[in-house]
């Protein structure tokens, strides 16, 4: 089994050509794996190839900037984070890589700031860098577009309207991510990850990765595929929400990463995590649980399943 490539073309919005032949391609990825590509998805590519510019400019700053905007300032989980401070695979050891969050900058005066909800609120900005939170805004707006989208599509696969998901996007709860991981170390075993194997939380996922590769995908064999770089492309993948939404139909399958084929150079990616509004309701969609049988998942909102997550991995973080 491999990881499909999807062409967006025509399908970018209501009424496209190409919709429901896309919807079928969703369909069979999400039933596999969860994991698939995208291409000619419209995004600009200056500005993806600038958002790398960001990760690379933050990343390579010195330790007391890069100190002076650590996550552990930020009521939101925005900031720095330095190597070893995740582990995602709580069997592995942890993590060897490092990263930046930031997300849409909701005010304070904003409720879902005003009630502490999880990574709602400010960004911590480098200083000396002023351009970095003007890309990085436009960024997550185009990248929450297009996740938008690509649960329009979802809507569809599932044979729903494709407007149903459509009251979950106000609000919603996105992080961008962007992460470098040193070369692989010398001294690595088994329990070695640049991120160890996990699932997403959230709904769905949109990684640019650069040309190195290293991610791991597992397929339902258990078997691990590498999801070699294709120029240009979208990693996409389903997040633990889809499998509650689809009762169980659509998968959010492990992943890891490890970066033992850049020669000694740092890998960098930027995942993009697209979480609907916290307080929208995440229960199976009308047609996924079949008559006579109790759905696999108690209905809950975003944030309760948040929260469900964060206990099951006590002692981790969000992924
Ligand atoms: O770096 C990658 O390719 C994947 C990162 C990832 O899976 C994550 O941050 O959740
Ligand atoms: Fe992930």
């Amino acid at each position: 089994m491999t990881i499909p490539v999807i062409d967006l073309t025509d399908a970018l919005r209501p009424g496209g050509a190409r919709n429901a032949e896309v919807a079928r391609q969703i369909r069979a990825a999400g039933e596999a794996t969860g994991f698939f590509y995208v291409i000619h998805h419209g995004l600009d590519a200056e500005l993806l190839a600038r958002q790398f510019e960001v990760a690379e400019a933050v990343l390579n700053l010195p330790e007391a900037d890069k100190e002076a905007i650590a996550l552990k300032h930020s009521k939101a989980a925005r900031g720095y984070e330095c190597i070893g401070s995740q582990t995602l695979d709580a069997n592995a050891r942890p993590d060897v890589k490092e990263s930046f969050y930031c997300g849409i900058e909701y005010p304070p005066e904003h409720p879902y700031v005003q009630r502490g909800y999880y990574s709602y609120g400010a960004n911590q900005w480098p200083a000396g860098l002023p351009w970095v939170r003007g890309q990085s805004l436009a960024y997550t707006e185009a990248m929450c577009a297009l996740a938008q989208r690509l649960m329009q599509l979802m809507a569809l696969s599932l044979d729903l309207p494709e407007d149903y998901f459509d009251h979950t996007h106000g609000n919603p709860m996105v992080t961008l991510r962007m992460i470098r991981y040193p070369a692989h170390p010398a001294d690595a075993d088994e329990r070695t990850f640049g991120a160890g194997a996990h699932t997403d939380w959230g709904a769905v996922t949109l990684l640019a990765q650069d040309a190195w590769g290293g991610l791991e995908v597992q397929m339902p064999d258990g078997s691990w595929v590498e999801a070699t770089p294709i120029e240009g492309s979208l990693v996409i993948n389903l997040g633990d929400m889809i499998p509650r939404w689809t009762n169980g139909r659509y998968h959010s399958n492990p992943h890891r990463v490890r970066n033992t084929r850049s020669g000694g150079a740092p890998r960098y990616s930027i995942p993009f995590f697209y979480t609907p509004d916290y307080m929208a309701r995440v229960e199976a969609v009308p047609g996924s649980v079949p008559e006579g049988t109790a759905p696999r998942y108690a209905p809950c909102t975003v944030g309760e399943h948040l929260q469900e997550m964060y206990r099951k991995t006590y002692g981790l973080q969000a992924a």
